[in-house]
This record gives C-alpha cells, structure tokens and sequence, in this order.
C-alpha cells in the first residue's frame, strides 16, 4: 500500500552517520563483512591446525630419525665390533702363527668369519697379500691409503679405506685394518677385513625409511663408505658431516633431496652413520592432510562466499528495490507537499461478497487539510464515509470504489460541500494501488469560472449583460421545441431603438451605450422569468416571450407596456432624451418553424414599424418580406443610377436642383443650396429621403457625393461664366463621405477643375456627424477651411453638439432645422430655441440662417429677432439650374435699375 511518509528534511551530520550506520546494517553490506570475518576465522584455524600438524610431523620426523640413528648405530657398533675383532683375532693369529700360518689356524678354529660376507686377508711389511679368505691371488696393497697408514702410524687404530673396485675386485668394497707388529714392535703388515658396502646399509627398511631415505656409512674423512637411498647403494660421495653428536638437522643430501638427518660417530673407529629421512617424504602425510584441510577451508570458503554473494546479491536488489521505493516516497512526498494537488491514499475496507464497504484514510498531504477542513493527524485512519457522509449520496464513494474494484482510472469534476471548501469546484483523479487507492484532488474553482466567464461572454453581451444573438437563438429553439410538444405558441420580438442614432452620434458612445443600458433594464423589468431579453447588436434588441396563446392580440398590452416604457425620458452625460422604439413581432409556429425563419421575419415586421413612423410594434404578415426585395432592387437601381450619371443619359441618373438662400435683411440671393434628385427611367424623379440612406448604407453615397461636388461646383462656375452674379453653392456632405479619407482631395479637384473660387463653396455638415469623432471632424474642417471653403452647420438644435467644442469648429454658418421654424409663430419653444440658436450664433461671429421658412410670420419672427438668412418655400422650392439662371438674371437687372 502506497503511503505518504513525511518531507524529507535536511540532514544534520549526527543523522547521516546514523544513516550510514544504519546502511551498515543492511544485509547486503553486513552479511558480506560477517562472511568475511568467519573465511578469516576459518583460515586462520586451518593455518594453525595445519601449523600444529607440521609440528607434530616434524617432531614425529625427529624422533623417528633420531629411533632410526640409535638402532642403526647400535647395529654397526655391533658389526664394526666383530670386524675389529676379526681382525685383532687376525693380527693375534699373525703374531702367534706368524703370516702364513694364521689363517689355517683360525680356519680350523671356526673363528674366521664367514667367507661370502667378509674377505679376510693379511699383508706383509712389503704390501703384498700373502693370505686371505677365501683364496685370492696374491696382490700388492702396499700403495694403498689404509697400507701406508699403518705403516707409518702405530696407533693401535683399525682404519678404514675408502670404498673402492680395484683390480683385484672389481666390485666396491672397503678394507679394515689393523697393524701387525713383530715381536720387537717393528712394523710386520697389516690384518684386513674386507666387505661389502651393502653390509653396513643392510639394516635400511623401506617401510620405515621410505623410498628416499637415506642410509650410510662415513669416514671422517667426510667421504661415504656406503650410502643407501632406496634401493640403490653408492659410495664416495663426499658430504658435510657438521656436527656428530646424533642431533636433527634439515640438510640437503648428495642427491639434493631435503632430508632431516642426524649424523653419529662410532665409537673406536674414524666412522659416523648417517641417516635421513627425506623431508617430503616424511612429510607426505601431513602435506596430504594439509591438503586436505586446505581444500576444505578453500571450499568452505568459497561456498560460504557463494552464498554469502548471492544472499548479498538478493538483498542488495531488495536493499535497490526499498531504497528505489523510499526515494520514491520522499520525492512522492516532498512532492505532494509542495504540490497544488491534495492527495488521499485509501485503503478498501472489504465488504461481503468483494464489495467494497469503505475506505480508510492511509495518508494525506497538507492540502487535504485545506480542502476537508480537518487536520492531518485526525484524518489518518478516519473512513471515508465517516469523514464524508454524502459521498454515498452524490456518487464519489460508488465512483472511487469502481476503480479499486476494477483498477481503471477515473476522474470528475464535483462542486465541494465539505466545510472547508463549500462551493469550490473540485477536479478529482482515481487511481487504483495496491490494496486501494490514491485520490488526487485539485480545485479548479478559478478555472471554472474562467470557463464561466468565457461561456457567458460568448452567450453575452457585453454592454447590458444580456443575452447574445447566439444564446437567444439556443432559446427561441428551445422554446420551440418546447411549444411543439405542449402545442403552445411562442412569440417573439424584434426591436430597433428609434433615434438611438442621434443619441449616440451627439452624445457620444458613452451616453449611447448608458442608453442603451437603461432602456434594456425598463424592456426587462416588463418581461416575466421565462421570458427573454437579447440585444444583438447596435439598438437591437429581441424579446422570447414563450409558453403564449395563438391569439397575437393576446401580446399587445405586453409590448404597449415596453413601448411606454423605453420612450420615458432618460438623462445621459447630463441630458435628458428620449428615444422611442420599432418592434416586429412574430409568433411560432403561424410565422416560422425555426429561429431563423422567424428573426428574420420578426425583422420585416419590425422594418414595417419603422417605415409607418416608427415607435409602433407591427405582427409579421406574409407581404411584408416585399419591402426587403424592393430594398435589392432600389439598391440595385441605385448602381445603374451611377453608372448612367458618368454617361450623361438622359432617362437615368442624378440631377441637381438648387434652393435659393435669401438675405433676410436686404432680400438679396445670395446663394443656393445644391439638392439632388434621383431621374428614375420608370418612377420619374425620386426623392433624396428614398435612397439617400441605401446610398450611406451601401457606400455608395461617396461616389455620389463626389458627382455632387464637382456637378454643384461646374454649375456656379457656369453661371458666373454666363456673367450672373456669383452666389454661394451649399453642398449636403454625409457623414460617410465626410469621413472618407480623400475628401478634401476631391474637393480641391473639383474646385480646380471647375476653376471656382473656393470662398464661393459651402459644405453643409451636421452636428451629430461632427460628433461621431470630434477630433477628427474638426481636423478635417481646418483642412478645408485652409482651402478657404466654408463650412456650416446643418440641423442645428437637433444634435447635441456640446456649446464649448462649438466654438472650436471652423464653421461660418448655424443652419436652425426646419423643425423649429414649422411652428415657429405658435409654439414658444421653438421660439425659444429659435432665438437662442441666433444669439449662440451671434456671439461665436456666425451668421445664422433659417430653413423651411413657409409664412410671411416665420420670416417676420425671423426678422424680428435679427436672423441673418432665410431658406424656404415661402422664397423658392428647389428648382433646376435654369430657373436659378433666370432668378439671377431677374436680381442682376433689379440692381442695374
Ligand atoms: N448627402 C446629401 N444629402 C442630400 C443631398 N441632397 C439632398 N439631401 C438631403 O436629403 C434630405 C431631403 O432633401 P430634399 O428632399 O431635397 O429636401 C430639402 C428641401 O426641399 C426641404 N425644404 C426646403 N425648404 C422647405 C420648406 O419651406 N418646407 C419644407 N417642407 N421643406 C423644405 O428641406 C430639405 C433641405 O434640408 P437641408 O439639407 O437640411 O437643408 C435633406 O436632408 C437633404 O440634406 C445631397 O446631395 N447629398
């Protein structure tokens, strides 16, 4: 079972000797060193048994040689005794029977010694055998070593010659002697004894003395008289006698074999015997059982070791295999401490039958703690289920247990109850251990709401909070599916904010996204829970209102309600407007089977609202998807309409009619304001209203715009050429052609291929398109004013230019709308307005000109509160070119008169 021991900490050096002690422990290591002491042991008792044993044997060899020197010196003594006698016996025989009678003499007296192991012989004065026995010819001695002695010494000694063969006899022999003397003392020969050599080792026994003990006779002269090794006799051999008092000594033999020897000289004659027993002989037995014990050290020995090595072996692999497994631990446990994750190691409670009753808790990590809200010393050994009881309600305990049952891993994600961490998202991965498992849980909570955020992001919008067009399309399906099975109807509305434009353009984004903001909360607070609020973009806004009756009627109190709602009057940046609102509805399944057969149907239906004047809501009928089609094919009228302009046809394209402007003070004509009409090859002359908006919205108001400028600007130059009066021509720019980027361009073009002055070309701009990006409108405008053409504003009153940045456009001109000067003679509002839009004017030195002046009493208020121009019916509706031609020329005589 996987257990959690605790963080290694760092190790003082009390604690590593402690551990390298506690290594030393390890059978591997101690096992060997135990091994080691007992070979040592072992060897050193063979060393001493075998030491032991060389000393008994070489004691054994001792006394066995020292046995072998006593008997054998024992022997000779007894053999070279009866020689000696033999031949005093001679010399006796000699004295008293003189040379020749001595021998038969002791022959008849049985006292010679027996013929086939001795020769005894006698020689005179003069060295020549004159007797022996057996019967030898006779021969000359008188040059040997042994004569020459004798002659010339009268110890009383026998001496014994060197073994020899000689003419006489071939086969080795050695001579005793003794001196015969005559009666007066002189010199008379000498007594011989002669033997074999092979009589003075005869006494050498193989079974005692071996196969290269050695056996011997030796003159003091230090060379051997008979020398036995085996079974081969030699003689002459010289060796090194040392000392002759019967003493061991290891020695090396003529032969160059080790030999212990021992070396005694005998009594009454100038001889020692020698014996050796050789040394790897004698020490064959102990060598052998030397051998022996070596071979069973060496072999107990090396099994032990054998052993010993696998044994260590084994236990070294298990010592690896623990250490391997306790690193492990540790890293495992540094590791888990150190860790993100809070780890569980359980331990399956059995059940009946293989079941799995329960877990219990082996180890955790210090996370754990965190997220279980108990301490670790109080976890371990606790159960799972008693630790955490409703894991057998929501699934965990089934899930963890499945893994023990069948070892695969799994994971979950699970929202936490447990008190520590009640309502954080847990991520948890099984995996299954020996005996249990081990539950790794990390808390995702962050990430979970990143995934929140991003899915509500991606299903929200931004600015109001509210559902997005993908969210609302999940729903409309939903409800669908929904109204489908319970045979209800689901409604659903589209809706556009009117005059939101204005707000935004005026006010600037902030106030129009504020708007935008406090009119989708009243549209909310109207719905019910299940309903649905979703703005798709811009002021567009669409309302799911499931679970309905067939009956659209039923729907009217609904959207009355949040129509009256959204034209309550808001305050944004410090102004109080209004906006009102279209809405297309739509009802499933009478209008559409899914959600995009029925946005885009609400769609239409909401298009219908607006084209009736807006602020009204509009249910869906079939005919209303015309209105879409005629839009393509105005728009595509609208592309021809361009292209014949450039070709100058005459059933198709832009012309331009021009509306005087009246000096109010003096009644002069001091300019015209260029208008454009549309010359339709089948509707005839189509108003600016009708396809002015389709030109902005598909660009193709630049193009337009641009004809304008260089028509309106050819056609001043031309009355001037015709010799009229100069006026100023007054162009319409829209807010896209305002904001293209090669305005001021076209418009030195057109004044430089027209060749009219720019003093006389007037722009007329609006203040909300101004507004759209102030910084860059008024950049614009100093562009164009550097030119020297003039700049005005159109509308004015309608917008919501702010009074400060007023002073700061380049203008010339305020144009009052036309709106305020309808109802100028009645409604003192708009006198009001009126009169402040001439005196705002005034004090920034701008001249200040009223549009849609119709009555005498319009122009007279005008008047009277010192208006500057006037623009309207009540002068001239707009009118061709030629008509202007005509007015001018009218102007040009009343001044001539
Ligand atoms: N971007 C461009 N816009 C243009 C261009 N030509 C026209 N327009 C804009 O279209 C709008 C409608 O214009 P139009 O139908 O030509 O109406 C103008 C006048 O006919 C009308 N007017 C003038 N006097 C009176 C009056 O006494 N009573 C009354 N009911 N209407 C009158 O007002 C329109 C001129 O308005 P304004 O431009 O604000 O001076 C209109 O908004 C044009 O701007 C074009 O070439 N480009």
């Amino acid at each position: 079972m996987l257990s959690l021991p605790s963080p290694p900490r760092r190790k003082a050096p009390g604690s590593r000797l402690a551990r390298w002690l506690g290594r030393g422990l390890d059978t591997h290591i101690s096992l060997p060193l135990f091994a080691v002491l007992l070979v040592i042991g072992l060897w050193i008792l063979t060393l001493r048994v075998i030491d032991a044993d060389r000393a008994a044997a070489t004691a054994a060899v001792h006394a066995a040689t020292l046995e072998r020197i006593e008997t054998y010196e024992a022997q000779m003594s007894r053999s070279l005794n009866g020689i000696d006698q033999t031949l005093k016996v001679l010399k006796y025989a000699v004295e008293l029977n003189g040379t020749a009678g001595a021998l038969p003499a002791l022959r008849e007296q049985g006292l010679l010694p027996p013929g086939l192991v001795f020769v005894v012989a006698i020689a005179d004065r003069d060295g020549r055998v004159v007797a022996s026995n057996p019967e030898a010819r006779a021969h000359d001695v008188s040059g040997t070593a042994y004569f020459l002695y004798h002659r010339d010494n009268n110890l009383g000694l026998p001496f014994v010659g060197a073994t020899v063969g000689d003419s006489i006899k071939s086969e080795p022999h050695l001579h005793f002697t003794r001196r015969i003397n005559d009666r007066a003392g002189r010199f008379a020969g000498i007594a011989i004894v002669e033997a074999d050599p092979s009589y003075f080792t005869s006494a050498y026994e193989r079974s005692r003395d071996g196969e290269q003990g050695m056996l011997g006779l030796a003159g003091l002269d230090g060379l051997m008289r008979a020398l036995r090794v085996g079974d081969s006799v030699s003689w002459g051999q010289r060796i090194e006698l040392g000392h002759t008092d019967g003493g061991v000594a290891l020695h090396k033999g003529p032969d160059g074999v080790l030999r212990y020897t021992s070396v005694q000289r005998l009594h009454g004659f100038p001889l020692a015997i020698v014996v050796g027993l050789a040394r790897d002989e004698q020490f064959a037995p102990f060598n052998e059982k030397r051998q022996t014990f070596l071979a069973a050290a060496s072999g107990a020995s090396a099994l032990l070791l054998l052993v010993v090595a696998v044994v260590s072996g084994w236990a070294w692999q298990l010592a690896r295999v623990r250490r391997r497994a306790r690193r492990a631990q540790e890293t495992y446990a540094a590791a888990s401490e150190g860790s993100l994750d809070a780890f569980f190691v359980l331990r399956v409670v059995p059940g009946p039958g293989g079941t799995v009753a329960d877990f219990a808790v082996e180890a955790t990590n210090s996370r754990a703690e965190g997220i279980i809200g108990l301490p670790r010393a109080e976890m371990q050994g606790m159960l799972l289920c008693d630790m955490l009881p409703h894991y057998r309600t929501n699934g965990i305990f089934d899930d963890i247990a499945l893994v023990a049952l069948d070892g695969k891993p799994r994971e979950g994600e699970w929202q936490a109850s447990s008190r520590e961490a009640r309502g954080r998202w847990l991520h948890r991965q099984v995996v299954a251990v020996e005996d249990g498992v081990v539950v790794i849980v990390r808390d995702i909570t962050e990430r979970k709401q990143v995934e929140e955020r991003i899915f509500h992001m991606a299903h929200h919008d931004e600015l109001t909070g509210l559902p997005n067009r993908n969210l609302m399309h999940n729903r409309i399906e939903g409800a669908i599916r929904n109204a489908a099975r319970q045979g209800s109807a689901v409604a659903l509305a589209f809706v556009d904010l009117d005059g939101f434009k204005l707000v935004n353009d005026g006010l600037g984004h902030k106030a129009g996204d504020e708007l935008l903001r406090v009119v989708s909360k009243r549209m909310g607070a109207c719905l019910r829970r299940n309903d649905t609020l979703a703005r798709f973009g811009g002021d567009e806004f669409v309302i799911l209102l499931p679970d309905q009756s067939h009956d659209p009627q039923a729907l009217a109190p609904l959207l009355e309600k949040i129509r009256i709602a959204v034209t309550e009057e808001i305050e944004v940046a410090g102004q109080a407007v209004q906006v009102s609102c279209s809405m297309g509805v739509v009802m499933y399944p009478r209008d559409g089977m899914d959600a995009s057969a029925l946005l885009m149907n609400a769609d239409a239906a909401m298009y219908r609202a607006k084209d009736l004047g807006s602020n009204n809501f509009q249910f869906y009928a079939r005919e209303m998807n015309a209105s879409v089609e005629e839009k393509l094919v105005l728009l595509d009228g609208l592309r021809n309409a361009v292209q014949a302009t450039f070709e100058g046809a005459d059933n198709n394209g832009f012309r331009l009619l021009y509306q005087p402007k009246v000096d109010l003070r003096t009644g002069r004509l001091f300019g015209v304001e260029a208008l454009i009409r549309w010359q339709h090859p089948e509707h005839g002359m189509v108003p600016p209203q009708r396809f002015i908006g389709l030109a902005e919205e598909s660009g193709l108001i630049v193009e337009i715009g641009d004809w304008v400028v260089r028509e309106a600007c050819r056609q001043a130059r031309a009355w001037m050429d015709a010799g009229l009066p100069p006026v100023t021509m007054s162009v319409n720019v829209s807010a896209r052609q305002f904001e293209e980027s090669r305005l001021v361009d076209r418009v030195a073009a057109a004044l430089r291929d027209s060749r009219l002055a720019p003093e006389l070309l007037e722009l007329e701009v609006t203040e909300s398109l101004i507004m759209r990006d102030l910084q860059k409108s008024v950049a614009k405008m100093r562009e164009l004013k550097a030119m020297g053409v003039s700049l005005s504003i159109d509308d004015f009153g309608t917008g919501y230019s702010s009074l400060s940045s007023l002073k700061t456009f380049p203008i010339s001109r305020l144009k009052i709308d036309k709106s305020f000067v309808s109802e100028l003679a009645d409604n003192p509002d708009d006198q009001a307005i009126a009169m402040a839009v001439i005196s705002l004017g005034h004090k920034l030195n701008l001249r200040v000109i009223a549009e849609g002046v119709e009555t005498e009493q319009q122009r007279a208020f005008l008047r009277e509160n010192e208006c500057d121009e006037m623009q309207g019916y009540l002068f001239s509706k707009p009118v061709t070119a030629s008509a202007i031609e005509d007015m001018l020329e009218a102007y040009a005589l009343e001044l001539e008169m």
